[in-house]
């Protein structure tokens, strides 16, 4: 199977924790975009979504699927996303498309947060996979050397806003053995908005597609 073909399989998988006549949480990027399609086969079922990301708010327009704005409604049964990398606590970075701030702030008022992910975004130790960190960008060069101190090599993404306005720093060479805390000592730095360690707010269920189907963790 193809990585297509796993991200596809887990989107397909997702579609049984969606209620009828609810809102859904929907996140961004590749496998995300292969959910809202198959959300999009069952969108008479569904009364809208909110959306994580100005993309993927244009994506499920595009199929005809009404996008809620997150003040308008006061609760959310689940959120379905990527990760670009999940652990066995189903702790995640999150950020490769530059969505987190939004992506964490659906999380939050979501009951249930579903992520779906290829093989490929497995892993022990969080960490190979530069965190990205989003950032109010006249902070951009301090924030640059409180990471540092932190112990790790932090990288400018050039080209990049984010749809709040700012910029990212990807933050490589980490080896992210307390999440919880790592998430915590970023988020205190003044300037950054916030960083891609879904830690504090775990997934509540992985939805992983292997070469021997969708298994859950
Ligand atoms: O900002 C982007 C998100 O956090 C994505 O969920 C993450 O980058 C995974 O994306 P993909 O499904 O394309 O690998």
């Amino acid at each position: 199977m193809t990585q297509d073909e796993l991200k596809q399989a887990v989107a397909r998988a997702a579609i049984s924790f969606v209620q009828d006549g609810t809102i859904v949480g929907v996140g961004t990027g590749s496998t995300a975009n292969f959910f809202i399609d198959e959300l999009a086969k069952i969108k008479h079922r569904i009364d809208g979504a909110v959306a994580s990301s100005e993309a993927s708010a244009a994506r499920l327009k595009q199929h005809g699927i009404p996008v809620y704005d997150l003040n308008s409604i006061s609760e959310l049964s689940i959120y379905v996303d990527g990760a670009d990398e999940v652990n066995k606590y189903r702790q995640m970075i999150k950020g490769g498309g530059a969505a987190l701030t939004r992506e964490k702030i659906v999380a939050a008022v979501a009951e249930k947060f579903i992520c779906i992910a290829d093989e490929s975004k497995w892993v022990d130790i969080l960490g190979k996979f530069p965190l990205p960190v989003e950032v109010i960008p006249m902070a951009r060069s301090h924030v640059g050397r409180q990471l540092v101190k932190l112990g790790g090599y932090p990288v400018y993404r050039e080209g990049t806003v984010t749809d709040n306005g700012n910029i990212i720093i990807d933050v490589h060479g980490l080896q992210i053995a307390e999440a919880n805390k790592l998430e915590s000592a970023i988020n205190e730095i003044v300037g950054v908005v916030t960083n891609g360690l879904f830690a504090h707010r775990p997934a509540d269920i992985v939805l992983l597609g292997t070469k021997d189907g969708v298994k859950t963790h």
